[in-house]
């Protein structure tokens, strides 16, 4: 039985998961010798050619040591190649450190996000001692995310190193220490890259004498000479923190043709903790986080060019952010579209895989506690006039979102609610980004959490709010890239790739989803027979590298 179907502004939500084969996108794989032919059902548009990456957790435990977080797991890199309406499906794992030396000592060496690395057992009261001031090193576990810089491509998480892979071979290259050329303790895994290759992110900066501040960063395209983008990469604004020592978890930012826009969510590193972490026995990042429970979501804005940070105060109630959908300038507004999570307790705390693997019944109790998901849009004003007080400053005709001057000088911020359904989150957005990032756009697509585990596949109008779902059941598909069909204008004349996990199907229970990104209709899907766990994100510009 096939659930494609389409339905306006909401979605039912009703479908269960009582048989639990989510459990399967949170089990440990074995990395693939060479790479194997996919069976096609449905034809492979003859256009579409190039590969396909995603990268994910792909191996759950060591040793005798289980990672415990859904951002623990070693990173393992997927490939499809398409060519001539044939498929073929290679994986391997990121060779980073934190893998090369837990598969040495058996047994978890790196800290990684919610997992503590413990001195070896075997060794002398003394080596352990010293092992704990050295400090224990940041985690380079590429798992989140794989992009482009100049002609290399670099698969990352969101601290400060990234590593390069070769994207035909999937082997791995070189491990880059941004620290080297940048001032930032880390950067996101969500850099937006511009048409002619430049790359802009964001990150903490622990400044001397504990200054915080966001950097943004940009990094040049490829250099006539041959050098390396990276060499060239630089600071270029900065926004402030709300608070000393406590900077905000960011996951992402938006960039319109001429401004940055940066949310500080209420999500806190607490730095005491974190620098303590190193030197006390047992603590891993998310010890770290903490909620400030007063200060609401703050926006930022800074112009591009030249990088200038333009201090507006705009306020709104307390969210998590994680993934930013698109913004654009119009007239004198910005307008910005998000995935939210309401309140201030963090999402992550939800993400451990003891969570996550769970019976349907507990998985959906869990979910109940934790923030609830909703697409926003919201807007902001430009130009303010300080006489305006107490009134909505949006005058753009086609939103109901708000934006009031106070009296103490900030701008309160209300939104218009794009998509929102009980515990069914519209995450994992994408668009038509070559075309439409930074832009006025009509279509976002994304992957439906279901209590968290992803079990369809959405297109939303942001105009009309219309939706659109792909789901059968018991089928676990990943993050939509959207790639357009060549020579085509229209925004959503293209296709829509994802990778299904489908544990029931005995012979081949996964494949590669190819669906008409208009109506969210099947023209193909190349099964394999393996599984795939979990993969969170890929390059935005698959048909580049085809
Ligand atoms: C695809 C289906 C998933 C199934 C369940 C998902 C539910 C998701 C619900 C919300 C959306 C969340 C999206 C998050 C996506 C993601 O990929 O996140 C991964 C993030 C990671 C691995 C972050 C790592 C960050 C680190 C190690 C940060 C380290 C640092 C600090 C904490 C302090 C400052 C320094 C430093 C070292 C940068
Ligand atoms: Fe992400």
């Amino acid at each position: 039985m096939v659930l494609s179907y389409y339905v306006f502004f909401a979605s039912d939500g009703r479908v269960e998961h009582p048989a639990g084969g989510y459990k399967k996108i949170f089990e440990t794989c074995k990395e693939l010798a060479e790479p194997i032919e996919a069976q096609v059902t449905g034809q492979v548009p003859q256009w579409l050619t190039g590969s396909l990456l995603r990268v994910g957790p792909g191996m759950f435990e060591v040793g005798d040591q289980a990672f415990h977080h859904l951002f623990d797991g070693q990173a393992l890199i997927h490939k499809f190649d398409l060519k001539n309406g044939k498929v073929t499906y290679y994986r391997k794992f990121v060779r980073t450190d934190a893998y090369v030396r837990a598969m040495t000592e058996n047994r978890v060496v790196i800290t990684e996000f919610g997992t503590t690395a413990y001195p070896d057992p075997c060794k002398n009261i003394f080596s352990r001692f010293f092992t704990y001031f050295q400090g224990i090193e940041v985690t380079d576990n590429c798992l989140v995310n794989i992009y482009p810089i100049g002609e290399d491509f670099y698969a990352c998480t969101e601290t400060n190193y990234i590593t390069k892979i070769n994207p035909e071979t999937l082997e791995t290259l070189t491990k880059v220490d941004l620290c080297n050329y940048l001032s930032v303790n880390g950067v996101t895994a969500h850099p937006h890259i511009e048409k002619d290759g430049t790359v802009y992110n964001i990150g903490n900066c622990f400044g001397k004498n504990m200054t915080l501040a966001y950097n943004v960063v940009k990094i040049p395209p490829i250099q006539k000479d041959k050098s390396d983008p990276i060499e060239k990469s630089r600071v270029v604004v900065q926004f402030p923190s709300s608070e000393h020592f406590k900077p905000s978890y960011v996951h992402s930012f938006g960039i319109t043709e001429n401004y940055f826009v940066f949310v500080e969510t209420p999500v806190k590193i607490n730095l005491l903790k974190f620098l303590s972490a190193w030197a006390i026995r047992g603590t891993n990042y998310m010890d770290c986080f903490e909620s400030n429970e007063t200060m609401g979501t703050w926006f930022h804005l800074a112009s591009k060019n030249p990088g200038e940070y333009k201090d507006y105060k705009f306020r709104t109630s307390a969210f998590n952010l994680f993934h930013h959908i698109n913004c654009y300038e119009d007239q004198d507004f910005i307008v910005v579209d998000l995935c939210t999570w309401k309140g201030f307790d963090f999402v992550y705390n939800y993400l451990y895989l003891a969570n996550l693997r769970n019976n349907w019944e507990e998985v959906k109790k869990s979910a109940i506690m934790a923030p609830q998901p909703e697409v926003r849009r919201y807007v902001l004003p430009l130009t303010v006039d300080k006489k305006a007080k107490g009134k909505n400053l949006v005058s753009l005709t086609y939103t109901t979102a708000i934006a009031v001057l106070r009296s103490d000088g900030t701008i309160w911020l209300e939104p218009e609610v794009l998509f929102s359904g009980p515990r069914q989150a519209f995450e994992f957005p994408q668009i038509n980004y070559n075309r439409f990032n930074g832009k006025d756009y009509m279509y976002a697509y994304g992957l439906g959490l279901n209590h968290f585990i992803p079990d369809r596949i959405c297109k939303l109008n942001v105009k009309t709010k219309e939706i659109w779902v792909w789901q059968e059941p018991d089928s676990y598909p990943s993050e939509p890239l959207f790639v357009q069909t060549p020579g085509r204008l229209e925004e959503d004349d293209g296709v829509l790739l994802s990778i299904v996990v489908s544990p029931g199907a005995a012979q081949r229970p996964g494949y590669l989803l190819i669906l008409n990104a208009r109506d969210l209709t099947e023209i193909a899907r190349a099964e394999v027979e393996v599984t795939f766990p979990v993969t969170f994100h890929a390059p935005q510009n698959m048909q580049e590298t085809a």
